[in-house]
């Protein structure tokens, strides 16, 4: 039980809960279980109060593999699907809606959010000196098997060169090899986007 990946999801979705980023229910919280199967959040759970039975085995095509009675797997579950089919060191998926990253939506062009040229991009894979990178933006459809079609063409033409991508209005899903590079990748996210949120607020150009 103490190695169940969803012990871990349940831990990491409390403490998402009380960092503000999935308050009512929002956000799912995946992690691979084998090549074909990953635990994700039953949908429309309270996200600090997560057990064991709120935890849908699904595999890489969406079709539900094993779930507690009365439990659903996340309305998302497609752009979970979409990560691990592309990015084969995935293996711990965070969605959440924190406030910074959908007023950071609007600062997007085109498509892409650049992001801004600090230090901490190096934990986000970017050694550059003088980073340019560009977080994908994408729309934000009430049908949610559009927005998995957006992200699987654009994953298919290039995996972003972050570990993350922005959903219009919506929130961030970041990913990572472990639990703890997701968390990781998830708090570099969310710091990048606090700072051009305080910077754009400052008239800072970055
Ligand atoms: C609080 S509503 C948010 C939902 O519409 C959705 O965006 C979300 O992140 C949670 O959906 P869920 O089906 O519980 O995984
Ligand atoms: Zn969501």
């Amino acid at each position: 039980m103490h190695n169940d990946p969803r012990t871990h999801l349940a831990a990491a979705a409390r403490d998402f809960y009380a960092r503000g980023w999935m308050l009512g229910t929002a956000g799912n919280l995946s992690a691979r279980r084998d090549a074909d199967t990953f635990w994700i959040t039953a949908s429309g759970r309270p996200k600090d109060q997560l057990g064991v039975g709120d935890f849908v085995l699904v595999d890489l095509r969406g079709q539900v593999v094993q779930a507690p009675p009365g439990r659903k797997p996340s309305a998302e579950v497609a752009l979970h699907e979409v990560v691990y089919r592309h990015v084969p060191d995935a293996r711990v998926i965070f969605h959440v809606h924190s406030i910074e990253a959908n007023l950071c939506g609007h600062f997007a062009q085109q498509g892409r959010l650049r992001l801004p040229t600090l230090e901490m991009l190096k934990g986000l894979g970017v050694p550059d000196a003088e980073p340019q990178v560009d977080l994908p933006v994408f729309a934000n459809h009430v049908n949610v098997a559009r927005i998995a079609e957006d992200m699987d063409r654009a994953f298919a033409q290039a995996r972003p060169r972050v570990p993350g991508v922005l959903i219009h209005q919506h929130g961030v899903t970041a990913w990572g090899p472990d639990f703890l590079a997701a968390r990781h990748h998830l708090e570099l996210l969310e710091y990048c986007f606090r700072y051009l949120v305080q910077a754009k607020a400052l008239a800072i150009g970055v």
